[in-house]
């Protein structure tokens, strides 16, 4: 298949984070005409669907994994190494594919009024017959019905008509092989590999992909964030565009500044308590403790320990001091080496813990120099004091 049809709004700066925009089934890329405010802050890439809009017609028998690897070749033709990816109904099925197959290449994903299973697959291969036989004309208003709530069809007439002809005008082969694909897709079991931050956005009132399905999403999703607007059906980045733009917009921005904060952070936690270490947690992460590693690595390394004021010899001294008050022997060890290894002198060390054993009690501070006694035999540094060195 050639490249994706596709679109590029510019950002505010040559260096502004893409974001990819993948739409629902029988849409355009005009669908996303309320979100070219977004360019303000990002540079848009639109995407039509394979078989959808000028794209060309996916092979039969094509997946939603099939669909994620034509967005890649796009970037790649494109010349883009990583991008966000918002996408709604089977584009937010791509982008979940997207996210579990190819985390290098997302930075953030917005997962619109989707599923990670729409239903059952006979439903799917059912609506394929019918366009097959007599064309997308023959679903699009019933389609439209989902798209948006009673009230809104009965106020934007117009608009409702265009997006009907938007789906009546959609190649039926491209629309029924999308269904055919959608009729397999199930990422249920793969959620938990999503690592990428994940804003998940529903419509209260979307009788195609009800807020359960969002729910799922962000339940299995370590990194999520849930957001279900109340007066959208489902296609809430129409019908409740300005809500849906401010999400997106947050959520995105947020996620540069947390990305920022959690790479200085993994090169503070590094600095201090070296490679090995950092290595080893980083290895044994899992789903349930990879929040906290996130909100430690950011908050505690990338913030507090850059704070300007206290260097860092003066923090690994304190934090020695503050654990030898608590007792916390694990923690407490881990940091007497790492300072150790960085060349903190044993005898400031030993300064600390005899202070604090005036203020926090002798024994917490006995037991503090005989882990380090300890890791100074391990570590092969010599136990003298400074005073006996000639
Ligand atoms: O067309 C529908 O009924 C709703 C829908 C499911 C997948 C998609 O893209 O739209």
């Amino acid at each position: 298949m050639t490249a994706l049809a596709h679109s590029v709004i510019p950002g505010p700066s040559a260096d502004a984070d893409t974001l990819t925009l993948i739409g629902s089934l029988g849409s355009t890329r005009a669908m996303w005409n309320p979100q070219h405010r977004l360019a303000r802050h990002f540079r848009l890439l639109l995407v039509d669907l394979p078989g959808h809009g000028d794209s060309p017609l996916p092979k039969p028998g094509s997946t939603i994994a099939d669909f994620a690897t034509s967005v890649i070749a796009l970037l790649d033709e494109l010349s883009i190494d990583s991008t966000h990816v918002a996408g709604l109904s089977i584009g937010g099925a791509i982008a979940q594919q997207l996210a579990i197959a190819s985390p290098e290449r997302v930075n953030g994903v917005v997962a619109l009024c989707t599923s990670a299973r729409f239903g059952e697959p006979d439903s799917w291969l059912d609506r394929a017959a019918t366009v097959r036989a007599d064309g997308t004309s023959a679903i699009a208003g019933a389609v439209v019905g989902r798209w948006f709530t009673p009230g809104f069809i009965e106020r934007n007439p117009a608009e409702v008509a265009e997006y009907t002809r938007m789906v009546a005008d959609t190649d039926s082969e491209g629309y029924a092989r999308c269904c055919e694909a959608l009729a397999q897709w199930d990422s249920r079991a793969d959620l938990g590999r999503i690592g990428s931050p994940t804003l998940v956005i529903g419509g209260a009132q979307d009788p195609a992909t009800p807020p359960e399905h969002q729910r799922l999403i962000a339940d299995r999703v370590a990194t999520s964030r849930l957001a279900i607007l109340d007066d959208a059906a489902h296609v809430a980045s129409v019908e409740q565009a300005g809500a849906v733009n401010q999400l997106i917009d947050d959520f995105l921005r947020g996620t540069d500044e947390r990305s920022a904060a959690f790479d200085l952070g993994m090169r503070t936690r590094r600095s201090v308590l070296g490679d090995a270490h950092v290595d080893r947690s980083v290895a044994g992460t899992t789903a349930f403790t990879e929040p906290f590693q996130d909100f430690i690595t950011r908050v505690a390394w990338g913030d507090v320990w850059n704070r300007p004021g206290i260097d860092h010899q003066w923090r690994r001294l304190l934090t020695i001091a503050i654990l030898t008050a608590v007792g916390n022997e694990h923690e407490l060890d881990m940091h007497i080496r790492a300072a150790l290894r960085a060349g903190v002198q044993p005898d400031l060390i030993g300064e600390v813990l005899l202070h604090t054993a005036v203020y926090a009690g002798v024994p917490n501070s006995n037991r503090a120099f005989a882990l380090g006694k300890a890791a100074l035999a391990d570590l092969g540094i010599p136990d003298t004091s400074q005073a006996d060195t000639p």
